[in-house]
């Protein structure tokens, strides 16, 4: 199914992300918890592409086994700045093949010591090269905080309007760590007629080491009361991973209660934490 007529259903989403091995070595472990993470039946599951900056050469298979052996209709990233245009052809062809009708179109993390190919620089030319190659759903990234790279929130919010009049259907966000920054943000893209659904992406933080990888990535807003957390249970995996739990829940109640209504979990291919959310849902989900 489309995620667009996901999202159209009533009630609330839940999905998860996983991330393919970097080597074949990890390929069992990955579609191990893969499958694990399927079991708990998520409205849909993605699978990035290249995370990071990294490789990507198992994003169709992984994602090709969630929906032809589990059923769970399934998101596959593609990344475009490290690309050329025939490698994308040439995995759209996959895709299709593997009847997979949902992709994230994004630029991607640039590589340290720069990206190896110039075929692409920004999102909205992979959403265009997409939509002409098929009937496929097209989601694209959003940034509640403003995108590192961008001078300014507003022309970040400029160049998201570009990518959504190019084709992109639907959003999810990078994680953030304050709701308030999420309300903030959407006041601001519907203001600026951006109507398409978004869907909040939340990172569970369940090991203190996770912190310094994240705020590189993203360069996340980390409040007080976060901070507070991982100082006193950091250190402590059993606590850490209780208290991680705890907040990505309560960051979901209260989104939940203010109208926001398709969660995405960043679940990192860790089974017990899509279960230990879904578990602290289980009624407000309903
Ligand atoms: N590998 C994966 O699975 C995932 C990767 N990401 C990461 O998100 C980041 C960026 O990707 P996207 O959001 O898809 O990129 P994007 O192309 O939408 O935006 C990237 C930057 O370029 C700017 N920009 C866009 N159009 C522009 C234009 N016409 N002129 C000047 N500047 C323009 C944006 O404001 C932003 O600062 C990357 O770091 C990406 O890897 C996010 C989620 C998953
Ligand atoms: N800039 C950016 N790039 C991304 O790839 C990305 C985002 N942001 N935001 C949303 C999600 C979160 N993603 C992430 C976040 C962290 C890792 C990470 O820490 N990867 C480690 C391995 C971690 C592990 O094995 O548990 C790595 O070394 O690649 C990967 C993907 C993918 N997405």
């Amino acid at each position: 199914m489309k995620i667009t007529d996901i999202l159209k259903q009533d009630g609330p989403t839940l999905s998860f992300e996983v991330f393919p091995p970097k080597t074949s070595a990890g390929y069992d472990s990955v579609a191990k918890a893969t499958q694990e993470i399927a079991a708990l039946r998520p409205h849909f599951m993605s699978v990035t592409y290249g995370a990071g900056g990294g490789t990507s050469d198992y994003t169709v298979g992984i994602a090709a086994g969630i929906s032809q052996t589990y059923g769970v209709d399934v998101l596959a990233h593609l990344t475009c700045v490290s690309s050329t245009r025939a490698h994308v052809s040439r995995v759209l062809g996959q895709l299709k093949e593997k009847g997979i009708q949902n992709v994230l179109a994004l630029r991607g993390d640039i590589p340290e010591g720069g990206a190896p190919a110039h075929d692409y620089q920004y999102a909205a030319q992979l959403v265009r090269d997409i939509q002409a190659q098929g009937d496929f759903c097209i989601g694209g990234a959003c940034y509640p905080e403003g995108h590192p790279e961008s001078p300014t929130k507003d022309a970040d919010i400029d160049h998201l309007k570009e990518k959504v009049e190019a084709g992109c259907q639907f959003l999810t966000t990078q994680m953030f760590f304050d709701n308030n920054i999420l309300y903030n943000f959407l006041y601001r893209i519907r203001e600026k007629g951006i109507t398409v659904p978004v869907v909040a992406g939340i990172m569970p933080v369940t090991n203190g080491k996770q912190i310094a990888r994240i705020c590189k990535l993203s360069g996340t807003y980390l409040p007080e009361r976060f901070k507070a957390i991982v100082d006193k249970f950091g250190d402590n995996p059993a606590a850490m991973h209780q208290a991680g739990i705890a907040y990505a829940a309560g960051q979901i109640i209260d989104l939940l209660a203010n109208g926001v209504r398709h969660i995405h979990i960043y679940s990192m291919n860790k089974p017990e934490i899509a279960a230990g959310i879904q578990a602290s849902l289980s009624e407000v989900l309903k």
